[in-house]
């Protein structure tokens, strides 16, 4: 579906992405996590043709990203930042749109198809009340939840997030998770909470610009890793409901 081959990006003397292979398989929930500065963003601009290795290539679908251009690479593909702001004027409504963006031409102009694409995701997003608010006057989880709006607009196959939860209440987190893992799209997300990585399909593990381990979140988080990438034990407790595993985390 989407893959990188022997990826490096040297900056300032270092490689903060240093010699990664990563196979993302269509369908799944892969998330990227790694302490900080370990080159998760980097890795996914990488990945998403926003940043052009130094060494390595990067396919999608088969094709390197070069092949299928920025509007090709953006048909399939869209990326949620970790920070993105606009100076523009706009409504909640008009930052969803932009998503139709690389669906629009003088032969494909603005449809109700398009529309619809937007009320829906706008509406997955509870977002829906928020149409004619102004961009500026949104919170920060209001900002991301449209980020993440914008993106869906985009109908892409692949779903590229850094850090979705960021600013989110507790509710709306949970919302944004279960609905990446509801959505028919695969997903590839970089995420701190290690409990909320229990949940994704596969973990792929960076440090130092390093891919370090890649598997099931239950063989990936093993006592060894969490201490020698993250620098803390764990206890491992049962959920009593449903029987999943919680992680409660102490320093080394
Ligand atoms: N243009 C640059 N020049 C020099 N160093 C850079 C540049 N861009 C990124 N870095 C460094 O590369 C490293 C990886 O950054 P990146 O943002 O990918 O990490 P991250 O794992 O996403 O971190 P976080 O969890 O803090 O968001 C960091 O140490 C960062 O300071």
């Amino acid at each position: 579906m989407l893959s990188g081959q022997d990826l490096t990006l040297r900056r300032g003397g270092a490689r903060i992405v240093d010699g990664v292979t990563l196979a993302v398989q269509e369908g799944e929930v892969l998330g990227l996590i790694g302490p900080n500065g370990s080159g998760k963003s980097t890795l996914m601009r990488l990945l998403a043709g926003l940043l052009r290795p130094d060494q390595g290539q990067v396919t999608l679908e088969g094709q390197p990203l070069a092949a299928l251009g920025p509007r090709g690479v953006a048909r399939r593909l869209a990326f949620v930042a970790q920070f993105s702001e606009t100076a523009q004027r706009l409504t909640v409504r008009d930052a969803v749109e932009l998503g139709r963006t690389p669906w629009l031409d003088a032969r494909a102009p603005w449809s109700p198809q398009d529309e619809a694409h937007v009320t829906h995701a706008l509406s997955l997003l509870d977002m829906a009340g928020f149409e004619a608010r102004d961009w500026a006057s949104l919170s920060g989880g209001e900002r991301q939840r449209v980020h993440i709006a914008r993106a869906l607009a985009q109908t892409p196959r692949i779903l590229m997030l850094d850090e979705p939860t960021n600013h989110l209440d507790i509710r709306h987190q949970l919302q944004v998770l279960d609905l990446v893992a509801r959505l028919p799209l695969t997903v590839v997300m970089a995420l701190h909470d290690l409990n909320q990585a229990m949940r994704c399909d596969r973990l792929a593990v960076m440090q130092a610009g390093r891919l370090v381990a890649l598997g099931p979140p239950a063989q990936v988080l093993d006592d060894a890793l969490l201490c020698d990438v993250f620098g803390v034990r764990a206890q491992r407790l049962t959920d009593p409901d449903d029987g999943s595993a919680i992680l409660r985390f102490q320093p080394r």
